[in-house]
């Protein structure tokens, strides 16, 4: 039975359960549910918080679970990020208030405020930079303005609580981070079939099924614009000069792809969403 791990709080939460729910995987009910047996999947799932997935999951205690690639990298747990996800995408930044640091090195000598304190050290020391990390459990912004730390490192992701503190962004990213799926090894049992299930659904949010009408000797170009997954699916029509096409297509690129088929010719485009997909 694969044992996985699930943020049971913050950002990355919500997202989560939504795409095991999608993937036919049981998903608790209540929010002090710590456990969830799937039998019918032979899985089960614990919640746990996301900072602590790397740990249990490194430790060997739980096979695979859902966290960032931030928390893993500060955890210094051994596991491997063995998947990337869509959702919890974010910077991690080094930042300052308006005007006082430019580059890295202003850093040198100074306090650094942080909740990513392994993520900070190992960035720094790689760097060659000597600066104090002080670690805090969270609202990192607000360390500088209450004279316990000079600068801050933290998760940005549109910058605005950063700003509203008047701390401005400088230095090098530290790191690109995302969601991610994480393992002790890729080998275990019934792990394929797991991140296949997670693939499925991002791919069904990614993209829509496109079907259209095409005269028959456009195919060539319309290939072009929409050239699918493996290739378009063709089928003939009752009337020999046409063919009716069905293809994959990305979600964000749905409707300048409706125009360029109609502006090639195409007739009756019909886009569908895709309930669940196995690529
Ligand atoms: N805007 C964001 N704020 C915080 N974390 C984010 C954001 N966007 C993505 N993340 C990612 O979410 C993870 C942080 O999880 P965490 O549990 O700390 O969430 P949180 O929203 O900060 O919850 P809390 O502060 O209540 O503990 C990190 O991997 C981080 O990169
Ligand atoms: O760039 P932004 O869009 O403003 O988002 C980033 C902010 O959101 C998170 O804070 P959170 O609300 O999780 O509080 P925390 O610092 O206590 O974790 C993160 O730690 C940053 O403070
Ligand atoms: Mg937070």
């Amino acid at each position: 039975m694969l044992r996985i791990a699930v943020p049971n709080k913050g950002t990355l939460s919500e997202t989560a359960v939504d795409m095991l729910r999608e993937a036919g995987y049981a998903v608790r009910r209540d929010p002090k549910e710590l456990i969830v047996p799937d039998p019918r999947n032979d899985v089960e799932f614990f919640y746990l918080r996301p900072r602590d997935i790397a740990t249990y999951v490194g430790s060997g205690a739980l096979d695979v679970g859902v966290t960032g690639r931030d928390l893993l990298l500060d955890s210094h747990s051994t596991a491997v990020e063995i998947d990337e996800f869509d959702f919890g995408a974010s910077t991690f930044r080094f930042a300052g208030p308006v005007g006082e640091f430019t580059k890295l090195s202003d850093l040198a000598g100074t306090r650094v405020a942080t909740s990513y304190s392994g993520l900070v050290e190992d960035f720094l020391e790689a760097q060659g930079v000597r600066a104090t990390v002080v670690h805090l459990d969270g609202a990192v912004e607000s360390a500088v303005r209450l004279g316990v730390a000079d600068a801050v490192a933290d998760v940005v992701e549109t910058g605005s609580t950063l700003r509203k503190q008047g701390l401005e962004i400088f230095g090098p990213v530290i790191l690109e981070s995302t969601a991610v799926l994480i393992a002790a090894r890729d080998d275990i049992d019934g792990l394929e079939t797991f991140r296949r299930r997670l693939q499925g659904v991002m791919v069904a949010r990614r993209y829509v099924l496109m079907d259209y009408d095409l005269p028959a000797e456009l195919i060539e170009k319309a290939s072009k614009i929409t050239p699918g997954f493996e290739s378009p699916t063709v089928s003939p029509l009752r009337d020999t000069g046409w063919v009716a096409v069905r293809v994959m297509v990305p979600r964000d690129d749905t409707n300048e792809v409706m125009d360029a088929l109609y502006a090639l010719g195409a007739r009756a485009i019909l886009v569908s969403s895709i309930h669940a997909a196995r690529i």
